[in-house]
């Protein structure tokens, strides 16, 4: 086996020089213009885009890069690329040593045969030989884990079963380059934690892998560096950490657009029911630099308004983390609290005390409710706060750590 290359200068293993990859759309369009246009289809119907655009990228020797961006940044256009399964409509690629990837589901096997000729017509297409290959079929077998199924035509495999498969054999084929888009995601959780180890393994044998996930805990975890793509280009490339970071501004951006354009289409109540005006979140003690800290008192400001006076009423409030969970929730309902007729504009406060919200971003939203907790109005994402990350720990919580034992 190989040892770490940790001190040693490390050579690169990836260039892209200059890459960009331009794909035709067909533009549908209705019955009626296809008969119209009809024999001068082509061009009219036809539009370029741009999935990457000027990219330039060097990747060394044993290190383990994640690539990270919203769906459609070009994240496995780029993979692809990288694994010369396509090649860019301009600008170079240059790889060494052998590669194995697993790209796509349906990518790589072929459907009429069983799982036990695909891994040898698999082995093959990834440079293993037959006597290697029959060397280490049992440890695919045992990696994979599908039991008698190796003998089944892989058309009618389970798309978990697809992925172990092709994970065992990607594995087993002594790559110098591990290429994984996202597929690790559809096998249960003991396989995905099978992988995982099977990559830190790689990771110590000085093995290169690049990595395309939504899965942000892992890039922090896992990567030694992440390329953060937007629309085609390299927004961020560094430290994981802070490309996670720039990633959520990306997602927070759109978020508020989307809900801003959700609120300008929505039409206003025809009978008054009252509205949340707006909201606002912030650390109680104002002293407090950047973010919200875990153990701040977190107070949430609201403004409400009725255009004639409603006397049983509710206001709630709800906080989701950046993947849409709900984190937490208390309404003054819940808290006994009795309100006086909302009549015109009245602000109202909720303070949090203590709060233990893990790094991340989190948002607040409102909602105004009857006693019955019919909704009569509410302001998703009315505000958000940042915790600032934790260095001994990740996940929505915060807790302190300590660690000790005994002989
Ligand atoms: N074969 C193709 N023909 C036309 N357009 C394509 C093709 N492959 C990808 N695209 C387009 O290129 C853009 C980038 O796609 P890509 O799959 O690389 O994004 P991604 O970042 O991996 O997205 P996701 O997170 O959703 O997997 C998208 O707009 C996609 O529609």
């Amino acid at each position: 086996m190989r040892k770490a290359t940790e001190d040693v200068v490390r050579p690169e293993i990836v260039r892209i020089s200059n890459v960009s990859k331009r794909f035709v759309m067909r533009k549908d369009n209705s019955l009626k213009e296809r008969l119209v246009t009809m024999g001068r289809m082509g061009r009219r119907h036809r539009e370029d885009f741009w999935a990457l655009k000027d990219l330039d990228i060097s990747i060394e020797a044993g290190t383990t890069v994640g690539l990270i961006g919203h769906n459609g940044s070009g994240k496995s256009t780029l993979l692809k690329i990288i694994g010369g399964i396509i090649d860019p409509t301009s600008g170079a690629v240059e790889r060494r040593g052998r590669i194995a990837a697993l790209l796509e589901l349906g990518a790589g096997f072929h459907p009429d045969l069983t799982g036990r000729e695909n891994v040898y017509l698999n082995a093959s297409i990834l440079g293993l030989s037959r006597a290697t290959t029959e060397e280490r079929f049992q440890d695919i077998l045992d990696f994979a884990s599908i039991g008698d199924f190796i003998d089944t035509q892989v058309k009618f495999y389970s798309s978990g079963m697809y992925v172990r498969l092709a994970f065992a054999v990607a594995v087993h084929t002594d790559p110098d380059l591990l290429l994984v888009d996202e597929v690790l995601a559809v096998g249960d959780e003991a396989f995905q934690r099978k992988c995982l180890d099977k990559i830190r393994a790689f990771q110590k044998e000085g093995r290169t892998i690049i990595l395309v996930t939504h899965a942000l805990g892992q890039v922090t975890e896992l990567c030694s560096r992440a390329i953060l793509l937007n629309k085609g280009q390299v927004e961020y490339d560094g430290d994981p950490r802070k490309a996670v970071s720039a990633f959520r501004d990306i997602l927070e951006d759109r978020r508020l657009s989307d809900v801003a354009a959700v609120q300008a289409h929505s039409s206003k109540p025809s009978i008054p029911s009252g509205q949340v005006l707006g909201a606002t979140v912030h650390s109680v003690d104002l002293q407090v630099r950047d973010g919200v800290h875990p153990g701040d008192d977190l107070q949430i400001d609201i403004r409400l308004e009725h255009p004639e006076g409603l006397t049983e009423w509710v206001c709630a409030i709800q906080i989701d983390n950046a993947m849409g969970q709900v984190v937490y929730g208390t309404t003054t309902k819940r808290l006994g609290i009795e309100l006086p007729v909302l009549s015109g504009e009245l602000d109202v406060q909720f303070i949090l005390r203590d709060v233990p919200f893990g790094a991340g971003k989190y948002f607040v939203n409102v909602s105004l409710m009857d006693m019955e907790g019919i909704h009569l109005h509410d302001l998703p994402q009315a505000c958000s706060f940042d915790v600032p990350d934790y260095p001994l720990a990740v996940g929505t919580v915060h807790a302190r750590p300590e660690f000790s034992f005994s002989a």
